[in-house]
């Protein structure tokens, strides 16, 4: 078993969809000893269907109404790594509560390595499309000043694998005050 971390505070990952949050988060949580929540997986718990179909039945406004309050309940706990979804950023309220109870991580990857992660899943609703590639560019024009706005990490995770990720992660996490 790896050497465990000890530190303070919450993780919160944002980033563009295949990015890494979900298996970044999960392996930075086993690493710290933090307990690891994902507020897609959290949103299907609580609705008992999948991402896709909040998306097809209630439309995406509902669906983020529903990642709201996910949010705003998880930010309030102690000691957890969230990976949120990729357009967790797009309300202030949930910029807000991010950057005020955990250190903000940012995973920028390529538009290729995003197309390449996302490809082959079909829970993704907004990628469902006839160019994904492009639908990818989009959101990065949009979402990528949000993203910076409220992360105090940047880390690009193109050609890096998942621990070397994770190691390299918790020596710039070390050198910045938790928040709790
Ligand atoms: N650094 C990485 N290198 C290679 N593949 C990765 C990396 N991070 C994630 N993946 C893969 O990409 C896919 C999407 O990752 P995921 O964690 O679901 O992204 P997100 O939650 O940001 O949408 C998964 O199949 C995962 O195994
Ligand atoms: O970027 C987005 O708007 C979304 C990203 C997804 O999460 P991942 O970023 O984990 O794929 C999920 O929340 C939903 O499909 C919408
Ligand atoms: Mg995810």
């Amino acid at each position: 078993m790896p050497a465990m971390e000890n530190m303070a505070g919450n993780f919160f990952l944002v980033g563009l969809m295949g990015a890494g949050k979900t298996t970044v988060g999960r392996a930075l949580a086993r690493k710290t000893g933090k307990t690891f929540y994902d507020s897609d997986h959290e949103i299907e718990a609580r609705t008992g269907v999948r991402v896709a179909t909040i998306f097809e039945i209630e439309g995406e406004l509902r669906f983020r109404d529903r990642e709201s309050s996910v949010i705003a309940d998880l930010a309030k706990m102690n000691n957890i790594v969230l990976a949120t979804g990729g357009g967790a950023v797009l309300r202030p309220e949930n910029r807000a509560e991010l950057s005020r109870h955990g250190v903000v991580i940012y995973l920028r990857a390529s538009i290729d390595d995003l197309l390449a992660r996302t490809m082959h899943d079909k829970n993704r609703p907004l990628l469902q499309t006839a160019d994904p590639r492009a639908k990818l560019q989009s959101l990065l024009e949009q979402r990528d000043p949000l993203y910076r706005e409220v992360a105090d990490i940047v880390v690009d995770t193109s050609q890096q694998n998942v621990n070397l990720l994770v190691s390299r992660l918790l020596d710039q996490l070390h050198n910045i005050p938790a928040k709790t």
